[in-house]
């Protein structure tokens, strides 16, 4: 079976810095695999030219869809990127702390739609940017009493009702009406998964999604990705510097240093590799 992601070659330089160097990485369907490596080594340098933000300086972005369709993805703006059924998150929070939970969501769902992309996409989160969400939300209640009109209504009946499935499907329903400021860290970071999950994708990028959680906060993320896969059909690619996490939840870990891969096999073969243990993991790693 053709993998769903099959990035070959990957490059990237920043002036004379090689942060990316020869990558060959892959992700199976239906696999939660995870991309590992010392701070630096590269891993959201990685993310980020998969996803459209960075253009790389070598290789090839590949993505076999499960529908059939094959497309490279080099040069592709992140919107057209999260069009062909790829979503991340971030490893910095970047939510719009002064929405809803639902409307954090809704803005993901307008990405699937078209609208929206470019808000929900930036990397900075800028205060602009926030100003345009929230306009972008009043601007639709303002459209929708002028107009009136049925299929609009229709439209944005369907966005939420979709954001609140997708809430359900995080467990975080009963907070849809709060504003996302007001949750609880560990549910900040759910909120990023669900608002991912609203653009459909069948590739999700997780980039640290346990960085900050307490031991119960990373056990209840763990049992989510491995629902997400199971019950939705959304293979994971996680970077992920909690091991006890990358080890119980993946069926294939990719090692990065300094740009380089130095390593890829089953958390087993991982935690035996030297090379890896050298580089990162340390002589007493019992994850
Ligand atoms: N936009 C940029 N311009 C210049 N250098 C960059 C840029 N983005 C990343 N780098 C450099 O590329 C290298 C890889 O950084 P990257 O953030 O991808 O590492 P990482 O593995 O994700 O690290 P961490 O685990 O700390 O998040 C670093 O040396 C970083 O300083």
């Amino acid at each position: 079976m053709k993998p769903i992601l099959d990035v070959k070659n990957l490059t990237m330089d920043f002036g004379g810095l090689r942060a990316l160097d020869s990558l060959d990485i892959d992700v199976r369907p239906g696999e939660i695999a995870a991309l590992i490596g010392p701070n630096g080594a590269g891993k959201t340098t990685f993310f980020n030219c998969v996803t459209g933000m960075y253009n790389p300086t070598q290789g090839d972005v590949l993505v076999n869809s499960p529908s059939g369709y094959s497309t490279r993805l080099n040069g592709l703006k992140p919107n057209k990127v999260t069009e062909r059924g790829l979503a991340r998150t971030f490893q910095n929070i970047r939510l719009f702390q002064n929405m809803t939970v639902l409307e954090n969501v809704m803005i993901g769902r307008h990405c699937h739609s078209g609208a929206g992309h470019e808000i929900i996409m930036d990397p900075d989160n800028s205060p602009v940017k926030r100003m345009a969400a929230s306009a972008f939300f009043g601007g639709m209640e303002i459209a929708a009493t002028l107009l009136k009109g049925k299929r609009f209504k229709e439209r944005e009946q369907e966005t939420v009702q979709y954001s609140y499935k997708v809430l359900e499907k995080v467990g975080l329903e009963k907070f849809a009406n709060n504003f996302a400021k007001n949750l609880p860290y560990g549910l900040q970071r759910r909120l990023e998964i669900a608002r991912a999950m609203a653009t459909e994708p069948f590739l999700l990028l997780l980039d640290e999604p346990a960085a900050g959680m307490n031991p119960q906060e990373t056990k209840e993320l763990d049992d989510l990705i491995q629902r997400i896969r199971d019950k939705e059909g959304i293979s994971i690619l996680l970077i992920e510097h909690d091991m006890r996490l990358v080890m119980s939840i993946s069926q294939r870990i990719f090692v990065m240093d300094y740009g380089k891969k130095i390593a890829q096999g089953t958390p087993g073969e991982i935690r035996t590799n030297d090379a890896v243990i050298k580089a990162y993991l340390g002589e007493d790693i019992d994850a």
